[in-house]
């Protein structure tokens, strides 16, 4: 069944944020290389803009783990599905996400990369619903503050679907 998707966040929108963000990070890691660390699956869209809109040297490297399934409740448990291929330590690492929603996710990966001795350590993330917050943690910075909805689009999906919607939308029953 084809459901309808409304517009929460447009795309001119989301892009002019992520433009703002990057220019924040550039000035932060001015002199620096930027060691950006992407949450597959759903922070692709997110990380890619941001990317290219560092005028800092960047490298990149992606993790891999998982807690909604096809499910849009978190099922409690964050399962590491790919780590890292290379090493952090010594590095300024910014880890990027598509949404902070209970913050189990997060709250698991900063307990396993701060461990790997960073030089510096941030979370960024696109989208914020703190509403929903189990775990007491905030993002260094957050593009947008949502309500409590489940959310689709820019890499986020609901049973996989929709992560290629270029906007954040909420699915209409
Ligand atoms: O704050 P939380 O409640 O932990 O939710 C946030 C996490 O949930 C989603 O990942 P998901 O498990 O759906 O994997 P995906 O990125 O592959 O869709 C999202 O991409 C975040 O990583
Ligand atoms: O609102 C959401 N949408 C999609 N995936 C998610 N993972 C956590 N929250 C969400
Ligand atoms: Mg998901």
């Amino acid at each position: 069944m084809e459901q309808k998707i409304d517009v929460m966040i447009d795309e001119a929108t989301v892009e002019a944020r992520i433009a703002e963000i990057a220019q924040q990070l550039s000035k932060e890691y001015e002199g620096k290389t930027i060691h950006i660390i992407g949450v597959l699956k759903g922070s692709v869209f997110f990380m890619c803009e941001l990317a290219k809109r560092l005028t800092v040297p960047v490298t990149m490297d992606f993790m891999s783990v998982s807690s909604y399934g096809n499910d849009t409740k978190s099922s409690g448990v964050v399962k590491m599905i790919k780590d890292l291929d290379e090493s952090i330590e010594g590095r300024d690492v910014v880890l990027i996400e598509d949404i902070m929603d209970s913050g189990r996710t997060l709250s698991y990966l900063i307990n396993i990369l701060k461990e790997r001795k960073p030089a510096s350590f941030k979370v960024v993330t696109l989208l914020d619903k703190p509403d929903r917050r189990v775990v007491e943690l905030e993002p260094d910075i957050t593009g947008f503050v949502i309500p409590d909805r489940f959310v689709v689009g820019y890499g986020l999906d609901c049973a996989q679907k929709y992560r290629n919607l270029p906007y954040i939308g909420v699915i209409s029953e």
